[in-house]
């Protein structure tokens, strides 16, 4: 039975990296390799082609199936057990600015005692927390103790020089996305995920659904909310580093993905979308550069209203000017003023909310609703990790004896629905569990579909009123 599933997975294998070798060739491209010391745009471009995707995916998911399967399961163990140590030597390398200074060094690398010079960690120290990582892909030894960057490791660099990161620290993260988020998660995340199961034990926070009594409160020693947090003085820098990881992470969400999520096509002239917590409106832009007729209120908090106005002003000022797109101050726990909605539009919030608060949104826009509002949620919706029935479209997407969503590959996805359970006492659902929110609050489940092919990480939950 094993050797059965073995062999499929090998077969799984073989075929996927045909497939690629064929696809390849017929584009004439190369596919990238991981020794290449920097992060190249160009040569990540040819993920883009059809069937590349698709491709890699199984044949990475069939390889790291496999090697639990060969391994004996101390082995797999051990390596979930000790993931702190290597996410810990990430960020002494991140931190100590030691990918710029690779960069700056060029080809030849640098030995750890010179590394040890600029960046001020004892050489024995750093040399022993990059081995480890060069020995899990990230950093190369081409020489003893001497390291240059690969394709992982210049994942770390800022794309800023040395001695300006030097002159400026808390500019460091300032336009870089990826670096800003991965230093946010390793401070933040971190500190909060080693009192897991402390908080998980605490009688006040164990079962909480409240916003203060947080696995993060525990771990950051704070009463203050998430955002209270940020908001406090002495965090001005993590909250600085915060809206550029943020950024970071908008960006890679694939740009057509708001046109995708709705028929957009399919609405009257004169339809009135409501963007309900837009933000500063950037789903929205989209939205009314493509559709010239379509009617928008984004409603935000007063705040991001102001910055919101301020970026379509930079952006798409007619918009603003004519009225045809507007924002609003609204609170999505009070009565939606929007009556006449042909589609309430809310994306990337309700995964920050317990399920009693999505209750009262779903709610309120369902007082608002007309008998054709169409209801469009957008957010990460991850599956069961086991095969289910064909009405939760998100599940099984993947070929047998493969975990239905490509076990560890889909790992971003359930992570971050880890970090909003610690953060918010918050959340992802499944589809099943939108169906079931909805029947809570006078919705019905009408489809959903993935909006992003890559991590199959984004989808579109649709409902009307009952
Ligand atoms: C993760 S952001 C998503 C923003 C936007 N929909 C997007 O996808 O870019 C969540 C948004 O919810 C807004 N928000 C939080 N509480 C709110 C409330 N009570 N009423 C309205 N908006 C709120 C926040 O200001 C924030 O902009």
């Amino acid at each position: 039975m094993t050797l059965t599933s073995i062999s499929q997975l090998v077969q799984l294998i073989d075929a996927s990296v045909k497939s690629l070798q064929k696809i390849c060739i017929d584009n004439e491209l190369d596919f990238p390799s991981m020794d290449a010391p920097s992060f190249s745009n160009e040569s990540e471009a040819f993920r883009t082609t059809p069937g590349i995707i698709e491709s890699t995916k199984i044949a990475a998911s069939a390889c790291l199936q496999l090697a639990a399967i060969l391994l004996p399961p101390s082995h797999t163990l051990y390596q979930l057990v000790t993931g702190d140590y290597l996410s810990a030597a990430v960020r002494v390398c991140l931190e100590a600015n030691v990918s710029e200074l690779l960069k700056e060094a060029g080809p030849a690398g640098l030995h750890a005692s010179k590394i040890s010079e600029k960046c001020g960690i004892e050489q024995f120290k750093l040399a022993q927390i990059m081995r480890y990582l060069a020995l899990n892909h990230c950093y190369r030894e081409v020489k003893p103790n001497v390291f240059v960057n690969n394709g992982v490791s210049a994942m770390m660099d800022t794309g800023k020089a040395h001695k300006d990161i030097i002159a400026d620290p808390q500019g460091k993260y300032d336009l870089a996305g990826f670096p800003a988020f991965c230093s946010h998660h390793l401070d933040i995340n971190h500190k909060m995920s080693a009192f897991l199961w402390d908080a998980l034990q605490d009688p006040e926070i164990g079962h909480s659904r409240e916003l203060t009594k947080t696995v993060f409160a525990r771990g950051l020693n704070t009463t203050e909310t998430y955002w209270g947090f940020y908001a406090q003085p002495e965090n001005q820098f993590r909250h600085r580093r915060f809206g550029f990881a943020m950024q970071g992470i908008a960006a890679m969400q694939p740009s057509e993905m708001i046109f995708k999520a709705f028929d957009w096509d399919g609405l009257a002239p004169n339809s009135v979308v409501v963007d309900v917590g837009g933000g500063i409106g950037t789903a929205s832009l989209s939205l009314a550069k493509r559709y010239t007729d379509m009617i928008i209120v984004i409603q935000e908090l007063p705040k991001v209203v102001e910055e919101g106005k301020r970026f379509w002003k930079s952006k798409f000022p007619e918009a603003l000017d004519s009225g045809r797109v507007r924002f609003e101050d609204h609170d999505f726990f009070n009565p939606q003023p929007v009556l006449n909605a042909s589609v309430f539009l809310i994306k990337q919030v309700l995964h920050n909310w317990p399920d009693d608060y999505i209750i009262k949104i779903l709610c309120q826009l369902r007082e608002a609703a007309k008998t054709d509002t169409v209801l469009v949620i957008i957010d990460n919706v991850v599956p069961y990790v086991c095969r289910m029935p064909k009405d939760d479209s998100s599940s099984n997407v993947a070929p047998e004896p493969l975990l239905p969503n490509y076990g560890p590959l889909s790992n971003a996805a359930y992570t971050l629905k880890m970090t909003m359970m610690c953060h918010f006492n918050a959340k992802e659902h499944t589809v099943l569990e939108f169906k079931d929110l909805f029947e809570q609050t006078g919705w019905r489940l009408q489809g959903s579909h993935s909006l992003d092919q890559r991590s199959g990480f984004w989808q579109a939950i649709q409902a009307i009123s009952v």
